[in-house]
């Protein structure tokens, strides 16, 4: 029986027992129940990141000895060093209320075999460059974990899962971490259809028995249904290890058809691996088109993110701004009734006096031209002398206009008198001003400077809550899947592939997650 439930008010459960997981997993809603599993949408309350939904397998652990759960969870802590695009996220696993617990990714898009079940409901079918996609995905991801010689050993549409069409391979060896091994008692209690020949007739388990499974998976991607069928479990199972290998329906390419062939090949040391797999023709064209289209949707998704950049920018100013001016505001507030007033005619001063400043230099240009354009007529038609002369008078001449200057300063003194007159005034109003704050308001009621009152913060405090939020920065992971898959495609297009025949163990020291037979592994 399951012990967590969801959250209240999502499904039936009870207040009581909705709690905090592990200190910081919140169920949101029960997401099915395999063979093995219950599986839960959790919300992350700890995590930094924009990944806050997550998967919660919870397994009993039933009457595994306490070693055991040790050997899992050392085990779970590997998968979660991998880090590859095409593989779900293994976060982290627990032990929690006598459940082994295991965190992963969650993928929004649900797994292959629901996809192609309503595929097959509404009448459709893959295309094949999609079918072409998802096997470049799958194929690399199981490249990647090979090459760390990892098996998967339970390889089906259902532990294939897909986010933003992009598949990712799950379930990792999970049946296995429980039940302590992996043997074929293990193997029969799940389902046949994926199982390789060798598997089935005791011949070991290895790398390419993955590929096997990845075969089947990529007969039911192009026709909907099983590679191998039959009306029981021995017939499925006489079917694998004796029957004829499957063929693609022609509108598939020969190339598919003869690529899911050689994985389907019944002796497993003539069966191609991964590697090779990605390094024909067919998938490497498959992947250079892929990695076009990623490169642009990353591109496209970069212009977009630029843009939303920006308007992060802008509203982030505008809110730096508004609450600059919110402060001055309030610096104001807290002045008394005579300080406000005096600030207030400080600033019509200040105003009168640049505009005033400003008048002056514009009458000082206009005159300067004036001057230059007066010299320039005059200077070729008259002598040294005249020109003297001349000057005297043009400099006569334009006194009118430079008198405006002190006409503009007599003006502006006037002005400034005035000014100073009305300050005097003010000054002398100053005294008047009523020592109670809310006379003081009253007595300044119809100021011109209104629009420092309260009333127009208050509306402005509104309109700043009020600014949207914006929800698309929390779909930023999306990005860096198609960038991580860009690279390993890049990888695998450069020729780095190489490196499995002259294999080094990458995670050398670290034990190996599953027992496999060494055929398939070159001896370093
Ligand atoms: N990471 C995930 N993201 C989204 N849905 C998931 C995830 N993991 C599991 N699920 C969903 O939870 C349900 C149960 O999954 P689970 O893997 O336990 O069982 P199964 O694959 O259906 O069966 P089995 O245990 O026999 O493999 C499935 O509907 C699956 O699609």
């Amino acid at each position: 029986m399951s012990r967590f439930r969801e959250r209240p008010g999502q499904a039936q459960c009870h207040p009581e027992q909705s709690s905090l997981i592990a200190n910081r997993y919140i169920i949101q809603q029960r997401l099915g129940k395999g063979s093995f599993a219950t599986v839960y949408l959790v919300q992350d309350t700890k995590t930094v990141t924009a990944e806050k939904l997550k998967v919660l397998k919870e397994i009993p652990v039933g009457d595994l000895k306490p070693n055991e759960t040790v050997h899992a969870t050392q085990e779970a802590q590997l998968l979660s060093q991998l880090n590859h695009p095409a593989i779900l996220k293994f976060y982290t696993s627990f032990l929690e209320r006598d459940a082994f617990c295991i965190i992963t990714e969650y993928c929004e898009d649900k797994d292959l075999d629901c996809k192609l079940e309503e595929l097959k409901r509404t009448g459709q079918t893959l295309s094949e460059p999609q079918v072409c996609e998802w096997l470049c995905q799958l194929l690399l991801g199981v490249h990647y974990i090979h090459q760390r010689r990892i098996l998967h050993r339970d390889l089906k549409a259902k532990n294939i899962f897909i986010r933003n069409n992009i598949v990712k391979i799950g379930d990792f060896g999970v049946s296995c971490l429980l039940m302590g091994s992996c043997d074929l008692a293990t193997t029969f209690t799940g389902t046949p259809y994926y199982m390789s020949p060798e598997a089935l007739s005791h011949r070991g388990y290895d790398s390419k028995s993955d590929i096997w499974s990845l075969g089947c998976i990529l007969y039911e991607m192009c026709c909907l249904t099983h590679a191998f069928e039959g009306q029981n479990f021995l017939a499925v199972v006489t079917l694998i290890v004796e029957g004829p290998t499957p063929s693609l329906p022609e509108t598939y390419s020969r190339q598919l058809n003869s690529l899911m062939q050689s994985m389907l090949e019944k002796d497993s040391s003539r069966r191609i691996s991964a590697a090779d797999a990605l390094r024909s023709r067919f998938i490497e064209e498959s992947l250079q088109s892929m990695k076009d289209k990623f490169f642009s949707l990353t591109l496209r998704d970069k212009s977009m993110r630029g843009e939303r950049d920006a308007s992060q920018i802008l509203r982030a100013l505008q809110k730096k701004l508004h609450l600059q001016t919110l402060r001055e505001r309030s610096e104001v507030q807290k002045m008394s009734p005579r300080e406000r007033m005096r600030l207030r005619k400080l600033q019509a001063a200040d105003e009168k006096a640049r505009k005033l400043k400003q008048i002056v230099e514009e009458k000082y240009q206009e005159n300067h031209l004036r001057m230059q354009e007066y010299k320039s007529r005059n200077f070729q038609k008259v002598s040294v002398d005249v020109l003297t002369v001349r000057t005297e008078e043009a400099v006569n001449q334009t006194q009118p206009i430079q008198s405006e200057t002190p006409n503009r300063s007599s003006e502006l003194s006037d002005n400034t008198s005035q000014n100073s007159d009305k300050m005097c005034k003010s000054v002398s109003k100053d005294h008047a001003i009523p020592e109670d704050p809310q006379a003081a308001e009253a007595f300044y009621s119809v100021d011109e400077f209104e629009s420092c009152s309260e009333e127009d913060s208050d509306g402005e405090e509104d309109s700043e809550d009020n600014l949207p939020t914006d929800p698309s920065c929390q779909t930023c992971g999306q990005d860096s899947d198609l960038e991580a898959m860009i690279r390993h495609m890049e990888n695998v297009l450069d020729g780095e592939l190489v490196g499995l025949f002259t294999y080094t163990n990458p995670m050398a020291g670290v034990r190996y997650i599953t027992s496999f037979s060494n055929s398939d592994w070159p001896i370093p």
